[in-house]
């Protein structure tokens, strides 16, 4: 059964003294041999979530308050600083382009390292099947992703992460880079996801989209959760998920 907890989870990015500017103290420093102070900025702060089965759940706030982190930290990108996590069930993460690939290696060896890392086997079918999702030529498969523009990059990433239904669909910035043809395609394949996931968790500044799409909001405001708004069902499933950024 799918499930997340988050209790009283803080996320900290450490800073490595990026915003110390002076060049003579970081010189001296490293001379003195001073160990570089670690800075750091709190993203997530004191975060609890409890969600089961049936959970659409639209993560909003104003830029910088922490929605992407939060997506990040349940999908395991980034560990918890402190609090405790616990999440049962096959994670996809649509979180934006270059999440988990490496520009130099072709195409065909990032897609299968993408399905080993999601715990799938990428056998030759599986492989074939991704591909043509992508309606890429054949050719490009031995090609680095660095070749790629970004609209076919995102082909690619979306067509690995969406080849497997999920028990929780994680979404942030995505499709706005692709060719109509392909966001037609794409967006009948994600409402799939959508509607099979057990919980799915939305990060929009689209505050329409949330309201028609999730059961619950949570608002965010300098990573710490500023209100939680149950709403009432949602129109299952309406046709209109493609996100515009604000
Ligand atoms: N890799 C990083 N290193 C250091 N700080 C970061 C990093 N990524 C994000 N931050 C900081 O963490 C905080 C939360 O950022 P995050 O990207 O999660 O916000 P967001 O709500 O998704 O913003 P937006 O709506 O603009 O996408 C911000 O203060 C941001 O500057």
């Amino acid at each position: 059964m799918a499930s997340i907890t988050l209790r009283d989870v803080c996320l900290d990015y450490p800073l490595y003294g990026a915003y110390d500017f002076s060049l003579k103290r970081r010189l001296l420093g490293r001379l003195l041999r001073q160990g570089s102070e670690m800075r750091t900025i709190r993203a997530i702060d004191n975060v609890s979530i409890e969600a089961k089965a049936g959970a659409r759940i639209g993560l909003a706030g104003p830029n910088g308050s922490g929605k992407s982190t939060l997506l990040r930290l349940i999908a395991g990108v980034f560990p918890a600083s402190s609090g405790q996590v616990a999440i049962s069930g096959n994670i996809v993460p649509l979180l934006g382009l270059g999440a988990g690939v490496n520009l130099d290696f072709v195409a065909a060896d990032n897609i299968s390292l993408l399905l080993r890392i999601s715990g799938r086997k990428p056998t030759p079918d599986i492989l074939d099947e991704i591909w043509a999702f992508t309606e890429l030529d054949d050719r490009m498969r031995r090609l680095p992703l660095r070749m790629f523009s970004s609209g076919m990059l995102m082909r690619v990433l979306f067509a690995t992460a969406t080849a497997f239904p999920a028990d929780i669909l994680l979404l942030d910035e995505w499709l706005s880079v692709v060719d109509e043809n392909f966001s037609a395609k794409a967006e009948e394949r994600l409402l799939k996801m959508v509607e099979t996931a057990a919980i799915v968790i939305i990060a929009s500044h689209d505050h329409g989209l949330l309201r028609r799409t999730c059961n619950s909001i949570i608002n965010l405001d300098h990573g710490r959760i500023a209100s939680q708004i149950p709403l009432d069902a949602p129109v299952p499933f309406p046709l209109e998920l493609r996100e515009k950024r604000a």
